[in-house]
């Protein structure tokens, strides 16, 4: 156990306002162990740090803080490691974190540091004592990669995540103040309602092409949670619903759909093709988000939140794929048909996230898909050579 403990607000408190200025409150959850919850200023948000010896004085209900930590966004000196920095994700939030002044980034690429490597890992942990951890590294990929290669999705995403997760608790004398953990809106099941609240987690089967993927997610927020309970890391969970944007992956075959398409279409203007093949029936329903907006919410949820339950993270706008490969042609410029490939498969066939929640907080997603499809594509024509 940590020598002291960092406690934050929470979404699911009975009323942390009603705390007296720099004072907390002290709540108990399960038998052993507790949670202490209150922002010294109204709605702040700011974390506390208390000794744990202070805490464990399980007698008292309030106390005085003896220090009080400012939130994220307060010190832009702070050390802060963001785990797969050059995917899709890792480099919007890098992107974001820069554009706000952060000063201290720390940045390893998988050459540098492999995080299935468990004891590179804690080395690496042990050295740098990072104060904030954001987990945007993962083995990803579309619908194809998934069913395809199953063993790599469950077992690298299941390294990775506790990999980090596990350092970031046993890094000495608690230096992880806060680490974020991303999953995907894969792990609710298939036919969940819809739109989907953050309730419908484990309610039902899982989609079967991309199951192994959405076990080891599922895993990663169940472990956020387990360290939050038993050993009070402040480890919170984001599901981002499908992303896209600079950085995507547009290989053919085990690529998202809109980076797929991006360049399938793009390859046969070039080509003067007559027609594009697209995967499935283009009857199922999809929701997408700008890079760049989750990484405005993962920088909103990094400074705001530290509840026990993961937060859906969606634009709330869904289109059929039918729908997505016309706004591709359009914006791509290609004259000739669609073909639809119905040997492939179609997954979930609806997955609207419930973004309420986040709502509720006050953020919501800004980049209409249009205008980030269309700046999408420009960065796919100045950046990728393989055209
Ligand atoms: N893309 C999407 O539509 C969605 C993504 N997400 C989540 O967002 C997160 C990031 O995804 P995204 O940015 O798209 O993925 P990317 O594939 O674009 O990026 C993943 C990053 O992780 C790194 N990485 C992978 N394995 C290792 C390893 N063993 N050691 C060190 N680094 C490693 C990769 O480096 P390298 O390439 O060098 O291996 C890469 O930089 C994931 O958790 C994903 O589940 C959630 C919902 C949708
Ligand atoms: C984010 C999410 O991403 C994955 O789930 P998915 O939403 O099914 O992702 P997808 O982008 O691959 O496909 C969306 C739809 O689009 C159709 N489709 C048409 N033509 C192409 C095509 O050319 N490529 C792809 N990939 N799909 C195509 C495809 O048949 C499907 O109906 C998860 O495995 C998991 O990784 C996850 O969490």
């Amino acid at each position: 156990m940590n020598s002291d403990l960092t406690i934050g607000s929470s979404d699911n408190t009975s009323s942390p306002a009603r705390c007296k200025p720099n004072r907390i409150r002290i709540f108990k959850l399960g038998p052993i162990h507790l949670v202490c919850i209150a922002p010294p200023r109204q709605g702040s948000g700011d974390l506390l740090r208390l000794p744990f010896s202070r805490i464990s004085e399980m007698g008292a209900v309030e106390s005085e803080a003896t220090e009080v930590i400012g939130s994220f966004l307060s010190d832009t000196a702070v050390k802060v490691f963001i785990a797969g920095h050059r995917g899709l994700v890792g480099s919007a939030i890098h992107r974001k974190l820069l554009a706000l002044g952060f000063t201290n980034l720390l940045l390893r690429t998988h050459s540098e540091l492999d995080l299935t490597r468990q004891a590179d890992v804690e080395a690496f942990f042990a050295a740098e004592r990072p104060r904030y951890v954001i987990v945007a590294a993962a083995k990803v990929g579309g619908i194809h990669a998934n069913s395809t290669y199953p063993a790599d999705f469950i077992s690298v995403n299941l390294q990775i995540q506790t990999n980090i997760i596990d350092a970031a608790l046993r890094c000495a004398g608690g230096a992880v103040r806060k680490l974020l953990f991303l999953g995907s809106s894969c792990i609710y099941p298939k036919l969940a309602p819809q739109p989907i609240p953050e309730s419908a987690l484990l309610s039902g089967p899982l989609e079967p092409t991309n199951e192994w993927y959405a076990v080891a997610k599922i895993s990663g927020i169940k472990m956020c949670q387990a360290y939050r309970i038993q050993h009070g890391l402040d480890a919170i969970s984001a599901m981002p619903t499908n992303l896209y944007g600079p950085h995507d992956n547009f290989h053919p075959e085990n690529s998202h759909v809109l980076p797929a398409l991006i360049r399938r279409f793009h390859k046969a203007k070039i080509s003067g093709a007559k027609e594009v093949v697209v995967w499935g029936t283009g009857s199922p329903l999809r929701e997408f988000l700008h890079v760049d907006d989750l990484a405005d919410a993962v920088v909103f949820l990094m400074d705001r939140y530290s509840g026990l339950e993961h937060v859906n993270v969606g634009s709330g706008k869904e289109v059929t794929i039918k729908g997505l490969a016309e706004m591709v042609k359009e914006v791509v410029g290609f004259e000739g048909d669609l073909v639809w490939d119905s040997t492939k498969p179609d997954g979930t066939p609806r997955k609207l996230m419930d973004s309420s929640k986040l709502a509720g907080m006050g953020w919501e997603a800004k980049i209409p898909l249009r205008q980030g499809l269309a700046d999408t594509y420009k960065w796919y024509v100045d950046n990728v050579i393989d055209h």
